[in-house]
């Protein structure tokens, strides 16, 4: 299991262009290794972290990326709640990644979170087929609780090995009822990458990385590389020590 890798910045500009930089490179090494860039986004803070430089990256193959969600909402795609929304308004808008290639929850399911779940592992399917997904990268972020995804601490979720996609309908954080995928997936992912930025994210950071609290984000792996990318703020709590400055 790779060790985590720490990288801190001044602000969440300077996380977005370091973002800019190490996606674009990814998508890169993917498509030069596979022909294709597959990749989950999260929802909440991260989408417009991740977009802000991103989106005007005409060195990226956009053509040849395939997105899902790491986890969603269980509301229509125009819906304040909806991290598809987020993620088209922020970045998906702005970008040519044909329409085929990017997987939001199926809008017709959205009021049947087990059917919605069941649909959104036969979207992995139709890119990954039968095997375990393995994602190029997941981007994800984490709550001031320590949750991931939609995988909340102590919820029957986090012991689900059995699909690639879970529901739920008593999320903590609303709206209650959300899809997510189940750490199989998430873990079997090429690079896992959280995004945390600002002070109110200092305590969870520090009790997830120096503490070793067994909080849903703490437990996310990956096949080769585990990255955060950390601001001032986020990392205010943190022992120096555990820093690295430079990708
Ligand atoms: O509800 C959610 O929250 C987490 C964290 O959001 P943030 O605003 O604190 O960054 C997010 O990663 C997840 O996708 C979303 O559904």
């Amino acid at each position: 299991m790779p060790s985590p890798e720490i990288f801190k910045f001044a602000s969440a500009d300077e996380i977005s262009t370091a973002l800019d930089h190490f996606i674009a490179q990814a998508s890169h090494d993917a498509i030069a290794r596979s022909g294709r860039f597959t990749v989950t986004l999260s929802g909440g803070s991260l989408p417009k972290v991740l977009a802000a430089k991103l989106k005007s990256n005409t060195t990226v193959e956009w053509s040849k990326w395939h997105v899902f969600f790491a986890d969603e909402r269980c509301v229509p795609h125009d819906h304040d709640d909806s991290n598809y929304l987020l993620a088209k308004q922020q970045l998906l808008d702005s970008v040519p990644i044909p329409a085929n290639q990017v997987h939001p929850i199926n809008p017709a399911l959205v009021n049947d979170r087990h059917a919605a779940a069941k649909d959104y592992v036969q979207q992995l399917k139709s890119v990954f087929g039968e095997e375990l997904p393995s994602f190029d990268v997941n981007l994800l972020g984490i709550g001031p609780d320590g949750h991931c995804c939609s995988l909340f601490p102590g919820h029957p979720l986090l012991d689900v090995k059995d699909t690639w996609v879970a529901s739920l309908d008593d999320s903590p954080k609303p709206p209650p009822s959300r899809i997510t995928l189940t750490y199989p997936v998430i873990n079997n992912a090429d690079t896992n990458v959280f995004v945390v930025t600002g002070e109110g994210k200092a305590d969870v950071f520090h009790q997830i990385i120096d503490l070793k609290e067994p909080l849903p984000s703490g437990r996310v792996q990956a096949k080769r590389r585990l990255i955060w990318f950390v601001d001032n703020g986020a990392a205010g709590k943190l022992k120096a020590s555990t820093l690295k400055y430079s990708l």
